[in-house]
Order: structure tokens, then sequence, then C-alpha cells
């Protein structure tokens, strides 16, 4: 088995940064790539400010820190990507883009590259289907804040081989991380779950059966959930939810996860949580307060 030293993520989004982080503080060479500069400078002074709070704590020291984002190339190309030992492809969730990634990226790869995807819900064996590898390409499915959550789903496509999912595990531990194992079905476990209870939350809203901050509350000192589950929905993206949801509905043909109309609504108008500024909560106000919008 070769060793992995080397690690490729595209797509720099919060899932991105956050991989990049967690593999460059366990010591690995990380490439970082995305189509825009301007997403690939913020995944930097994410990262930077993520292990900015550890300095501060004293759990780092600067010097760890420096190397640790020397350790970060960043690239808008493709090219260096397919050198890494192990390539993460972790750009949006959307069945065509990743396909166009992956087809992109196959002739770049080195014979002996361990090729995973960060997919929150979409099919490995599909995604494998489009590449010259499926025995090497496997579901490697980080939890957000990667560098807090300490579960990786690994997800076996119908072709993986035995030596990929070893050497992809033994990489999960080097991080520092617990890895569980799921079968090749829609959304997996983690999202199987957390996700229909997030679209029942937006259900919950749209029927009038509490607001924004009662459904929030009702979950967090209810059930000690440590986010409610809009805020959570927020926090995680809308448009991923949503895409989760059509997956889920799309590939398992049950009318029970038919997405509720306000969150398709709401990401159409843009509202996408967090990372486009307003969700079921506005994170403008200058105090930095999230404020329920309905
Ligand atoms: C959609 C998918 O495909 C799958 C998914 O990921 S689903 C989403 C799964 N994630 C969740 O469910 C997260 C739920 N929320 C939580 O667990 C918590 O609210 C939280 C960990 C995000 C924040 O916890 P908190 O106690 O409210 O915040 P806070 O006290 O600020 O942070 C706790 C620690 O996490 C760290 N932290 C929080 N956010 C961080 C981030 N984005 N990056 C790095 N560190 C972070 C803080 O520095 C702090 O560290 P120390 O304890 O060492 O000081
Ligand atoms: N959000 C979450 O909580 C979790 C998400 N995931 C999964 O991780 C993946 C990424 O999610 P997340 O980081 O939240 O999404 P984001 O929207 O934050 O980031 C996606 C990034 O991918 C970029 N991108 C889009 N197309 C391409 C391309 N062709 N080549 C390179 N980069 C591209 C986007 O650029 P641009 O903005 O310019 O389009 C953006 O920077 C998804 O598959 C998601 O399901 C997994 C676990 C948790």
């Amino acid at each position: 088995m070769h060793m992995i030293t080397s690690v490729g993520v595209i797509g720099a989004g919060q899932m991105g940064a956050g991989i990049a982080q967690v593999f460059a503080q366990a010591g690995y060479d990380v490439r970082l790539s995305d189509l825009s500069q301007s997403q690939l400078d913020a995944a930097r002074s994410r990262i930077s400010g993520s292990t900015g709070r550890a300095v501060t704590r004293g759990t780092m020291s600067v010097e760890e820190r420096d190397r640790m984002l020397d350790r970060v190339q960043i690239t808008t190309a493709l090219d260096p990507i397919g050198a890494a030992d192990l390539v993460i492809e972790c750009a949006t969730e959307n069945e065509e883009v990743k396909k166009r990634i992956l087809r992109d990226l196959t002739p770049l790869l080195a014979d002996r590259t361990v090729l995973t995807t960060n997919t929150s819900s979409l099919s490995i064996t599909r995604l494998a289907a489009v590449t010259d590898r499926p025995q090497r390409f496997m579901g490697l499915h980080f939890m957000n804040p990667v560098p807090v959550m300490k579960l990786v789903e690994l997800i076996r496509g119908i072709a993986t081989d035995q030596a990929t999912f070893a050497s992809v595990a033994a990489v999960v531990a080097t991080l520092g991380k617990t890895a569980t194992t799921s079968e090749d079905y829609p959304a997996f476990i983690v999202n199987r779950l957390l996700v229909p209870m997030i679209n029942e939350a937006v259900y919950a809203l749209y029927e009038g059966v509490g607001n924004v901050a009662s459904i929030d509350a009702a979950m967090r000192l209810g059930s000690n959930h440590p986010m409610g589950p809009l805020e959570l929905g927020d926090f995680i993206g809308l448009d991923t939810c949503l895409a989760i949801m059509n997956v889920l509905h799309d590939g398992l043909g049950d009318s029970k996860y038919r997405p509720c109309p306000l969150l398709v609504k709401f990401v159409e108008a843009g509202w996408l949580g967090r990372k486009s500024g307003r969700g079921f909560y506005d994170y403008r106000a200058a105090d930095g307060v999230p404020v329920p919008t309905r």
C-alpha cells in the first residue's frame, strides 16, 4: 500500500477549508483548489482565523500555526491536485458539478492516487463510474465544523476495493477522528436522519406551529441539541440541505422526504444561511448577533 503524505482538496468552501486545515494540522502536505481565487483567499483567512483561536488559547504555538499554514498551497488549477496521494472532492452538492470535476481530474491523476468525495448524499457508485478507478474511489464524509466534529463517515461504492478502504480508514485515524461505515444509499446515515429533521422544522415554521426562535429553543432546551434545527440548517447551508432532501426524495421515492416549499423558496431567494448572510436568521447585524427572520 502506498504511503499517503499529500492530499488534494477540490472546492474551498466551508468544508474544503476545514478539511485542508485538519490534514495540515496532522502534518500532510495539502493542495487546495477552487475555481475562484476569492474563495481560496477566504479559505486561507478561515483557516488562519480558526487556528488563531488555538494560538490565543495556548493550545498551538505561533510557529506550529505558521508551519501548518505553509503546508496548505492554494491554486485555481486542477493539475497540481492530480499528483496528490489522496484527493477529496469537496465542491458544491450537485451531481453534475461533481461529475464534471471528476471527469476533468481523471486524466491528471497519478496511478496510485486514491480518489474520494465528501458528498453529503450522492451515490458513490454513480460518481465512481465517471472515473477510471472505481476500485480506488469511495466516500469520505466529514462533518461541519471539521476541526471540531469527531466523526467521519466512510462509504464504499460497489467497486471499492479493500486496500482502498483500509488506507482511507488509516488516514482518518491519523487525524484523531472516529470513522463509521455506511452503505451507499441516499444521504448515508447522518444525513438520512439529520436533514429530514431540519426539513420537518421548516415545515413546522411553514405551518405556523412555532416561529424560528421557539422551534430552535424547543430542540436546544427540550432535546439538548447544541443548535436548533433552523440554526443548524443555516450553518450547513440551505442549498446543501435542499440538495440532500432532493437526493433522498428522488433516490428513495417516498413522499415523506419531500422538501418543504419554504425551504425551496429560501434557496430560490439566495437566502442560503450563514454563508450568504441571511437564512432563517439574519447574520448582518452590526453587533454580530443573529436575528430570527420569522
Ligand atoms: C450536512 C452534512 O453532510 C453533515 C454535517 O456536517 S451535519 C452538521 C453536523 N454538525 C453539527 O451538528 C454541529 C452542531 N453544533 C455544535 O456542535 C456546536 O454548536 C459547535 C461545535 C458548532 C459550536 O459549539 P459551541 O460550544 O456553541 O461554541 P464554542 O464554545 O464557540 O466552540 C466550542 C469549541 O469548538 C471550537 N470551534 C467552534 N467552531 C469552530 C470552527 N468553525 N472551526 C474551528 N473550531 C471551532 C471553538 O474554538 C471551541 O474550542 P475550545 O473548546 O477548544 O475552546
Ligand atoms: N455544509 C456542510 O455542513 C457539509 C457539507 N458537505 C459536503 O461538502 C461539499 C461542499 O460543501 P460546502 O463546503 O458546505 O459548500 P460551499 O458552498 O461552502 O462550497 C463549495 C465550494 O465549491 C466550489 N466549487 C463549485 N464548483 C467547483 C468546481 N467546478 N471546481 C472547484 N470548486 C468548485 C464553490 O465555488 P463557488 O462558490 O465559486 O461556486 C465553493 O467554493 C458538498 O458536497 C456538501 O454536501 C459535507 C459535510 C457537511
